[in-house]
Parts: structure tokens; sequence; C-alpha cells
């Protein structure tokens, strides 16, 4: 029964007749009943009952029944809203909880959501239908034969990789050659004296240890060899042009003879061609290759970084006998042209390696007014780099518009072949203690089966031993965690900044199967000009230490034997961001993510070190209360389906 105003309408009438306030008979239902000669007992739902009740109003507007009650929902007429009464399996918030917020479904456009990762913004996208494309074009080129390049580079490459190219060297070999349509190499007959053909401009950016290097070193290598055999020819044909002058020399003939005086090589602190890097370790790296190149395409290389004393850097750059290529960081290389500008007049070709890095807020001053100083002479300029940030885009576009982009299809990517698994500090045995996690994943790592075995590297020095790569985010922290990781009996080392320089070298040989001999050799010979020219501290270690020795030695933060526990066998790698640009850690099977990179440029990098050219690789990141899971639970999701990260 509805009480309405003054007004009381009767539940059992069909018509819902209305009577005035409180009718005498209306005492009780039975009363109301007998008024309508029914007994409540045998009552039968009306014919009408799907018309609802009758609509209320007050003053003439309706007035909305409360669903807030009991009997709210009674007598419905409509259906609930779609989905009303089923129960979600997991509600968003619960997800999110879990950290697995719905990254593997794609969201109702279609579109992989991506969310923790867009929030960064940090890497520049690339469409799936480019990267489609290129792969097509890829799909042709198998061998190194198929290129146009001279045939004792083919020859030496065969030394260098007794295999096919790779994706990036395929798609940046005929680009930078300019023969990627098949016709033939582009001469520069058509240009007048002095007329230079306008520099062209690459972005050559593919996935981790996909043979970034060797893409861009062989053709520079090529047209180096090539514009000195020009040279030459042009010498001979001018030569030859030369009338000979038997009367002048006649009439000459009781002259003192003058000989022209020596010339100096005219190649000395002028190379045609300058590799950048970011890091002394990369110099290094870059140029044991250009040195084993050099060994059968003949051509002079030299590699200048903080690791050497000044005279050995001079005597390299200023050789007599002239160099053809130098592989330099931005900060030495720019202190030496300020001193002789003539080092930048004849540079044909300029790579900026780990472009990312060094065209970042950083480095991109001094990177650029290297460009800047040789941009007169450039022919090529050659950008190289695993990840394209925003950053970079936003440079590029600005700054080289005409840029040609040769993006390999994985890109951003990080190879399915690399597991990633997650170890939740917070749970028991750790209870947040991060080292403590840290040290047994070491060991867990350290008690698996034997490594897989790959053709070759098990010659190589240290090859049996299982190497592993610990990255923190903190460069004081890498210190801190090899000190602790010591005291529980894991061989560790520290690599970063606050490392001393000498001895990083050999202690990343160690990871990288490099030969250590001839090029730790001379930078150990640098080194040693260096210390015996400043004052010998206390804390100089003898020059005939190893690196492991020196960084045992009182002076770095001895081993604490506190822990009977030992992990024979596995050698453990501490560092930071340093140690993920562009090393070549090929026998490194195993990275530990101390810390949650704080970008997924930082995640692609540091789990490069892994998996490189097509071997296997797990990386293990530890998470706890602050970290950001959602971005951990992205990334793998992406690295599961194999997608690009953003
Ligand atoms: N065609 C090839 N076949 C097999 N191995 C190759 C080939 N090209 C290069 N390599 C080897 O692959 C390894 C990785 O090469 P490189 O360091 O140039 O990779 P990258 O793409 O520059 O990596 P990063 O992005 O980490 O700097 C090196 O050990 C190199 O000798």
């Amino acid at each position: 029964m509805f009480r309405q105003s003054s007004t009381l309408i009767c539940p059992f009438c069909d018509a819902g007749a209305a009577y005035r306030t409180r009718p005498p008979q209306w005492q009780s239902t039975r009363s109301v009943a007998t008024l309508h000669k029914r007994r409540p007992s045998r009552m039968n739902l009306s014919p009408n009952v799907a018309r609802g009740p009758p609509r209320l109003e007050v003053s003439g507007k309706p007035v909305r029944k409360s669903r807030n009650s009991p009997f709210g929902g009674m007598n419905q007429t409509e259906p609930p809203r779609p989905g009303y009464g089923v129960k979600n399996p997991i509600s968003a918030s619960e997800q999110k909880r879990a950290g697995r917020f719905a990254k593997d479904t794609p969201d109702k456009d279609g579109k992989e959501p991506m969310k923790a990762l867009k929030m960064q913004r940090a890497l520049a996208s690339v469409s799936y239908e480019a990267r489609g494309r290129v792969k097509q074009t890829l799909q042709d080129l198998d061998s190194f034969e198929q290129f146009d390049l001279l045939p004792v580079l083919k020859e030496s490459v065969s030394t260098q990789a007794d295999v096919s190219p790779t994706p990036v060297q395929r798609l940046a070999i005929p680009a930078l050659l300019g023969t990627e349509d098949g016709k033939r190499r582009k001469r520069k007959e058509g240009l007048a004296d002095g007329e230079k053909k306008a520099m062209q401009q690459f972005l050559l950016a593919a996935e981790t240890g996909s043979g970034k290097t060797l893409a861009y070193v062989l053709p520079i290598l090529d047209a180096l060899k090539r514009a000195e055999k020009a040279e030459a020819e042009a010498e001979r044909t001018l030569a030859a042009q030369q009338p000979s002058q038997p009367h002048t020399t006649n009439n000459r003939l009781f002259d003192l003879e003058v000989e022209p005086p020596p010339v100096p090589g005219l190649n000395a602190g002028r190379p045609r061609a300058i590799i950048l890097l970011p890091t002394s370790e990369l110099v290094a790296q870059v140029g044991a290759l250009l040195k084993s190149l050099s060994h059968t395409v003949k051509f002079k290389s030299a590699m200048l970084s903080t690791a050497f004393t000044s005279t050995v850097i001079r005597s390299r750059l200023f050789h007599p006998g002239g160099v053809d290529v130098v592989a330099s960081t931005p900060h030495l290389l720019s202190s030496i042209t300020e001193s002789d500008p003539n080092v930048l007049s004849r540079v044909t070709h300029l790579v900026i390696d780990e472009a990312d890095s060094l065209l970042d807020r950083s480095f991109s001053p001094i990177t650029s007014s290297i460009i800047d100083r040789a941009t007169p002479s450039l022919q090529q300029l050659i950008l190289c780099s695993a990840t394209i940030p925003r950053s970079l885009d936003t440079y590029l576009q600005k700054r080289f518009p005409a840029v040609k982009r040769l993006v390999t299809p994985n890109l951003h990517a990080i190879p399915r072949r690399v597991q990633l698994s997650v170890v939740d500090i917070d749970k028991l045995p750790f209870q947040g203690n991060r080292d403590l996690a840290c040290a047994q994943t070491i060991y867990d790592i350290g008690k698996e089966g034997p490594e897989e075995v790959v053709a070759g590297e098990g010659e190589r020095e240290g090859g049996k031993e299982k190497k592993i790569v610990v990255f923190v985010n903190e460069r004081e922290m890498a210190s801190e965690l090899t000190a602790f990781l010591r005291g529980k009996g894991i061989d560790a080392m520290a690599l970063s900044r606050d490392s001393e320089e000498r001895g990083q070298m050999e202690v990343l040989a160690e990871f990288t199967g490099a030969s250590i001999g001839a090029t730790a050799r001379r930078m150990q010979q640098g080194r040693l000009a260096a210390s015996s020219s400043s004052s010998s501290s206390s804390n100089e270690k003898p020059a005939s230490m190893t690196g492991l020795e020196r960084l045992l030695a009182p002076s770095t933060p001895a081993p604490t034997p506190t822990s009977s526990r030992s992990l024979p066998g596995v050698k453990v790698l501490v560092t930071t961001d340093l140690g993920s640009r562009g090393i070549d850690t090929i026998l490194v099977r195993h990275v530990v993510l101390y810390d949650v990179p704080h970008t997924s440029i930082d995640f692609i990098h540091r789990l490069g070190r892994v998996g490189r050219m097509g071997r296997r690789g797990k990386g293990v990141v530890l998470v706890g209360k602050g970290d950001r899971k959602d971005v951990v639970a992205e990334v793998r999701g992406g690295m599961f389906r194999g997608v690009a990260l953003i």
C-alpha cells in the first residue's frame, strides 16, 4: 500500500482506486479485503501487472521510486543494464595489485596499451607496416658476397664472422655503399673540381648485439680504400700528363741539386674517418675490431681515450705514417681539436655510435660541435643506436630532417630467446633484503646445470665459467653490492665510473671474451707512463698485477671472508649503465637487474647484454615494495609476445 499525501491507494483494486484519508473501514487488511469481497489468501496476480506500478506524481511531477529498498528490484518491467549482476572475474584494481594489469590483452581499439611504459614516453614508435616492408626487402640478401664491397673486405669478413650478414648489415651495407637499388656504385665523376657531394645522413637503428659495428665499419673502409685508389690513379695520371723537361734539366746541370723537403705524412693527424663512442671501454672494443681488420685490409687506425696518456695519444694520432680511422670519446677529440683544428679537416665519414647517449642532454653540445666542425668535408654522417628515444627523434627532425632511417624490423623488441623472471624481495626468506635476494639469485644461477656451449667459446679464456652481470641504478651501489657479494663467497667485481680506470679492460675482457693481450698491454703501457709521471701514492699497486688482483689489493674494498660459503665457477660483474651500452658481453648468459630500470630504454640495453647474436639468455629482475611492478609486467608481456617496447 502506498501512502501518497492524503490519498491512499488500494493494493487490491485493479484500477488502483483512491480513497479519502483514513476511511473507517481501512482498519486492517482484512477489512479492506472484505470491502472488495476478496480473500487475501486467494489473491491472484492482476492481468495488468505488466503495466507496472501506478505512476506516482507529486504536484504533477513524476517521482522516481527508490531501488535502494528491500523491494526495489521487484516488478521490473525492463531488463537490467547489460552485464548487471555478472561477476567480473578479476577487477581492474585486483589485476593491478597482482601486477598483471591486463597487458596481455589488447584494448578495445585492438592496440596494446602498455600504459605504464606509455607514461614514461621514452621511445619513438616505428610502425609495424614499415617494419614489415623492411623485412621483405631483406629476405633476398643472405651472403656478404652479394654486397658491392671490395674483395679484400669480403675476405676479411670471413675471418671476423664466418656466417651470413645480420638484418642490420643487410640493410645498412647497401645503403651506405649507395647500392641499395641494385645499381652500381654512384661515382663522383659528374662533380666539378672542388665541388662536394651533399653530406648523406643515416640513422642506423637495430636491436642490441646485432652487429651494428660491422654494418658501418665495412662500408666506411670500402669508401676509404676506393678513395685511396682513386687518388693514387689521379696522381699517376697527373704525373703522366706532365711534359718531360730535358732542356731545363740540361740548363741546370751545374745548379745545386735541391732535394724537396721531406713531406711529413699527409695523413698524420688528419684521419678520414672518425668513430665517436661514449666510453673508453667501447673505444677499446671498436678499436680492437679495426685493428683486426687492418691486418688484411691495410689501413691505419688509432684509438684515443682517457685510458691512455697524452704522449700515447699524440704519437698515435700524429704518427708520421698517418692515420685513416680514429675511434675516440667526444670529450677527448674535442679537446684535441681545440688545439689542432686540422684534425677534422679531412674527415669524410663521421660515426656517432650509441647516438642515443651521445646526443642526449649531457653529451649533445660537445657531439654537435664536432659534427659542425667536421661538416665541411663530411660525405657521410652515420648515427648508430639500439634505441631511438623520443629526444633523439626530435633532435633528428630538427637538426637532420633529411636523415635516412635504416631501422630493422625488431627494433625495440627484446628477443624471445631472452627470458625474464621476477624475484619478489618482500617475500620470505628475503623480507625486503635486496642484497640477500641478489646473492641468492646468483647462487641459484650458479647451481643450475651447465650452460649452452657455443662453438668456439669454450676455447676462449674463461669460457667454461658462468658469467653474470648485475645492474644497479646508482653507481655508489656498485661497490657496496660488490663488497656484500664477496662477503657471501661470490667472485664479484665492480665496474662503474667510480672504479679505477686501471684494470677495467681486464675485468671486462673476462665477460666479453676479448683478447686482452695486445690491447690491454698497450693500455697498460699508457697507464704506466701516467702513473710514473704522477706522484706515486701508497695506493699504487704493482703493474704486474692482473685486473682481479688489483681489485682485490688492499686499497680497494677487500673481500671479507665472513662466509664459509663459496660459489666456484661463477664470475659476477656489478655495474651501472656504463656497462649496459655497447659492451659485447658475448660470454654472458645471465643478467640480474638488482634495481628495476628507470625506463624501457634501460631495460633494452641491460637485457641486451645477453641474447646477443642469436644466443639464449636469462634475466632476473628483483622487485620490492616501491618498485614499478606494472612496468616490469609490461616489459615481460612485451617480451613474451615479441613486440616492441614503447
Ligand atoms: N654477421 C655476423 N655473424 C655473426 N656474428 C657477427 C656478425 N656481425 C657481427 N658479429 C658479432 O656479433 C657481436 C655483436 O656485434 P656488435 O657489438 O657490433 O653489436 P651491436 O649491435 O653494436 O650491439 P650493441 O647495440 O649492444 O652495441 C660481436 O661479437 C660481433 O663480432
